[in-house]
């Protein structure tokens, strides 16, 4: 059942527009009154019991009742505020640094007072700091109080009345049927209400573990919704059609060609990765495959080859990458490949972005329209309005996480009339396999796991930053053999200007120590994309020794010469990052190292998933076995929603504790829409929201 307007949150009078709390609900996501109803704690306090004073102990969180006996404010060593209180039991110090007069009114002697907060041990007897306060005597509540997670402007209190009454009024019908429930289920509105206000005699290690039956109700629900609705994307695009793209591989062919000019013979898997898209590509039903693979393991090539075979067939193909530096580093080899091979045949390749002068634009785009650019690389700028295909039949997508949904739409609206462009995606930071294909129901994944021959295996050595002499020892060896270094700054968080200053001090100061001999270079996001892109060429050919950069050179760089890649505060980048800037080095033949350089905190240490990461780092090179234990260290929710522009999509099920819900829901899911397709539409609308088109692009 839709929701009408009127059943939604709190409104406003109108033309007064929304009021700061309804923007703070609005920032939680919670807009709906079903949003309200999914919002569930983050922990709970037990107001239900009131304690006698003898029966607790020290580091008890209790609830106690008693009379105001002493209050004063005193000066030493600050100012604050001292009750204590007496509970007939034996009495206890309430000591408040930050009180408002009302609450000393309310706290003078004689009052009866309920305080509730975490008993200490003290010189002057027990104590509690900051206790919350209410009068005595009030009626106590029957369930636990829930704490929501909250922001700004949005008091607790406030909070919870909101959410009471969004619970209240939510449409809890069931959408599952009964017969398709778990066994011994409960039921939706009865475990909602249960998670936001448990009963006192539940165990608590229940709730903190989502392992309590409600919890299973709500993880399963969540888990049929994503199976539902990824379900209903692939059967949505069973319908659509593709145009088929089986041209016949003669020896001169795009394909045949661009094998014989690699100068390496493909690895197995880059061979069975290829086989698998060709297959795809040949089919009406439009292809919608992940391509995932290790940092260097190859997958320009076989985008190069997936695109020789659409042109091939006398169709265009686009590739994109989210940034013009990303599109043109990425795809330059590719280009280099292909764009003799294509002007052999009175065609040639497109570049669209979104810094080029309209004149050369409006000339891209001509050659585009007219179908003379088999082959159109870009950014955003490809998908633009303004951009018509003669006959786009393949789109190849780099690092998909970054493109939302608006932009895929834009792509589909670009194929040839009435249908589908093929779909690759590409992306260097693997997802567990399992764990890829359970989420992704409507993805077809293929993984490149070799390496191309050759290569040796990546040295990751720990540094303590203080230890940088050595570091500048290693730099000076490598350069004297010939070979080039990276040098990789860290983010500083919400602020380009230092960023920027960062980078500039360590590029002078390495290049006053390292000496006039060595050229050192400057990359930075800030940069103009010229200017970007003559650093890196200059890299690439071998002007530049030394590149001090912040993160832009993640993905895509490609410059095998280079052997040693040194990253600065290691401990502040994320484990795929780190991996991924591993992964500039040792592209070559040259035996590679990467230096972490740590600094500790003020404490000496390092925090513990920080450890973990640089651990992890230290311990192996495989990508695969790194995705595994960033999820380890993260948790899935967190791993898979760092890879969406949105929030992650599983909120409360944990795709790798809850297999048998996901079991469950995969297997109920194809009945359900076959059988119950307008209840499925219900339960997917209920949980994904606007989220469900995010979900099928
Ligand atoms: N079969 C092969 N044999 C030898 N070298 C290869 C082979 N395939 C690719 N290479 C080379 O390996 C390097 C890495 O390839 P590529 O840039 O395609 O990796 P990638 O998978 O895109 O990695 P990343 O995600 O790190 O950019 C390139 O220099 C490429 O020319």
């Amino acid at each position: 059942m839709v929701e009408s307007p009127a059943a939604r949150a709190p409104a406003s009078p109108p033309g007064s527009g929304p009021s700061p709390v309804q923007r703070a609900l609005r920032k939680l996501g919670l807009l709906r009154d079903i949003d309200f109803a999914l919002y569930l704690p983050m922990r709970y306090e037990d107001e239900t019991r009131v304690v006698r004073l003898v029966d607790t102990r020290d580091g008890d969180l209790a609830q106690i009742e008693g009379v105001v006996v002493a209050s004063e404010v005193t000066y030493r060593p600050r100012r604050q505020l001292l009750v204590t209180l007496d509970d007939g039991s034996d009495t206890c110090i309430l000591r408040f640094f930050n009180f408002y007069p009302s609450q000393q009114k309310q706290l003078e002697v004689g009052a009866k007072v309920r305080v509730r907060g975490e008993l200490k041990g003290g010189f002057l007897g027990r104590q509690i700091m900051q206790p919350s306060v209410k009068s005595a005597g009030t009626e106590l509540p029957q369930a636990l109080t829930p704490v929501y997670s909250t922001i700004a402007g949005l008091a607790q209190p406030v909070l919870r009345r909101e959410v009471r009454s969004g619970l209240a009024r939510a449409v809890l019908d069931e959408t599952i049927p009964q017969q398709n429930l778990p066994h011994r289920a409960w039921g939706l509105r009865d475990a909602l209400t249960f998670l936001h206000y448990p009963t006192p005699d539940v165990a608590m290690a229940t709730l903190e573990d989502h392992s309590h039956p409600a919890w299973q109700r709500l993880k399963a629900e969540e888990l049929l919704a994503q199976q539902l609705s990824q379900l209903q994307a692939r059967r949505e695009r069973a319908s659509q059609r593709a145009p088929m793209l089986d041209a016949v591989r003669t020896p001169t062919s795009l394909h045949a060609q661009l094998m014989s000019v690699l100068p390496f013979a493909l690895t197995g898997a880059q061979a069975r990765v290829g086989e698998e898209i060709a297959r795809d590509l040949t089919r009406s039903l439009p292809m919608h495959r992940l391509l995932q693979g290790d940092v260097g393991s190859g997958k320009t090539v076989v985008a190069a080859l997936a695109a020789a075979l659409c042109i091939d067939a006398g169709h265009q193909c686009a590739l994109m990458a989210p940034t013009e530096i990303l599109a043109s580093q990425h795809f330059g080899k590719l280009v280099s490949w292909l764009d003799p091979l294509l002007l052999e045949r009175g065609l040639r390749v497109a570049w669209l972005t979104g810094s080029q002068k309209k004149k050369e634009r409006d000339t891209m785009a001509a050659a585009v329209e007219s179908g003379e650019a088999a082959l159109v690389i870009g950014t955003h700028a490809v998908i633009s309005e303004k951009v018509r295909f003669k006959h786009l039949a393949l789109a190849i997508i780099d690092e998909q996480h970054r493109f939302g949904v608006a932009q895929r739409l834009a792509l589909r609206g670009k194929a040839v009339e009435g249908m589908e462009p093929h779909l690759l995606m590409m992306s260097a930071t693997p997802i567990p396999r399992t764990l890829a294909m359970s989420y992704y129901a409507d993805l077809d994944v293929s993984t490149l796991d070799e390496l191309p021959p050759g290569r040796t295996p990546i040295v990751t050595k720990l540094v303590a930053d203080h230890r940088r002499d050595e570091v500048i020892a290693r730099i000076q060896a490598q350069l004297a053999q010939g070979r080039q270094v990276y040098w990789v700054c860290p983010l500083i968080e919400e602020s380009e200007a230092m960023d920027l200053r960062n980078a500039t001090e360590t590029r002078d100061e390495l290049a006053d120590t390292l000496g006039a001999d060595v050229s050192v270079g400057l990359l930075h996001s800030r940069m103009p994309t010229a200017e970007k892109q003559a650093v890196m060429a200059s890299f690439t050919e071998g002007a530049l020794q030394v590149l001090v950069s912040t993160t832009v050179i993640e993905v895509g760089v490609d410059v095998p010469n280079a052997s040693l890649m040194v990253i600065e505060h290691a401990e502040r980048f994320g484990l795929s990052q780190l991996h991924q800037l591993r992964g500039r080095v040792g592209r070559g033949t040259a035996a590679s190292a990467c230096v972490l350089l740590y600094a500790p905190n003020e404490g000496g240490r390092v925090g513990e998933a920080a450890r973990a990461r640089l651990k992890a780092m230290v311990e192996t090179g495989d990508g695969f076995e790194i995705a595994r234990r960033d999820l380890e260290i993260r948790g899935p929710g967190e791993f898979l929603g760092a890879r969406q522009s949105g929030a992650p999509l599983l909120r409360f099920a944990d795709l790798t504790q809850d297999a048998l819900l996901l079991d469950w829901a995969r297997e109920l899911a194809p009945r359900m829409l076959d059988r119950h397709p307008d209840l499925a539409q219900r339960h997917v609308d209920r949980w994904l929201g606007s989220k469900s088109e995010y979900l099928k692009a």
